[in-house]
């Protein structure tokens, strides 16, 4: 992990925001530099859809107004992180418990550019335990369906994300097929969100050490 390259990369995606728009941003310590570096020429765009309170909180901080992804309609850019990412672009997300808004938004973008540091690429996606965000009262049964197909889950105790539900993080599957994984996943009652980003895989990646000079 390196604080430079995610700087690098945070500031990279800068290139990809258009004069006027309402950004997409998620949410991270990568993330925390595009940021930072979105303050530099707020004055450019409209605002921001947050997929975080924590997002959120730098944001105001900053002074650029945050919309509801309700009255803004689709985005033409999503500018977030990731845990994971494999040749084809495609993430394992939630480490920070906010994957259920950034797959939102995500869904929303035309244009997803994810940033990274070079420690996150993987030509197999799984040595990163998979956050999935669950209903309180299906923790159980959820992590049952999970045994069942060979995953170890682990409750993360005392987590609550920002849509008051509880996350499940899953070992020990190596992922050969993310499509079908996240499909499969997706069938089971009390889960609210995946955190395989393989249906809807970033467009763009940027990497912190391909942008050091
Ligand atoms: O829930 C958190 C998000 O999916 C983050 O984008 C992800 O965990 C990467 O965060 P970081 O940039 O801090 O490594």
């Amino acid at each position: 992990m390196s604080n430079d390259e995610k700087r690098l990369a945070g500031e990279a995606a800068i290139q990809y925001v258009e004069d006027g728009a309402i950004v997409g941003v998620g949410t991270g310590s990568t993330v925390a530099y595009f940021i930072d570096a979105l303050a530099r020429i707020k004055d450019r765009i409209q605002g921001a859809v947050s997929s975080s309170e924590q997002s959120t909180a730098q944001l105001k901080k900053h002074g650029i107004p945050v919309f509801d992804l309700n009255a803004t309609g689709p985005l033409a850019l999503y500018v977030d992180g990731a845990d994971e990412c494999d040749p084809h672009k495609r993430l394992i997300k939630g480490g920070g418990a906010a994957l259920t808004r950034e797959k939102i938004i995500a869904e929303a973008a035309q244009k997803f550019v994810c940033i990274i540091d070079s420690g996150k690429r993987v030509n197999l996606l799984g040595k990163f335990p998979l956050p999935i965000e669950v209903i309180p009262m299906a923790r159980s049964l959820v992590g049952r369906e999970i045994v069942k197909r060979g995953g170890n889950p682990v409750w993360r105790d005392g987590v609550v994300t920002d849509n008051g539900n509880w996350v499940i993080d899953v070992h020990g599957w190596q992922i050969a097929d993310p499509v079908a994984l996240e499909t499969e996943l997706n069938q089971i009652p009390g889960i609210v969100t995946v955190g395989l980003f393989a249906r809807r895989p970033a467009d763009v990646v940027l990497v912190g050490d391909k942008l050091m000079g």
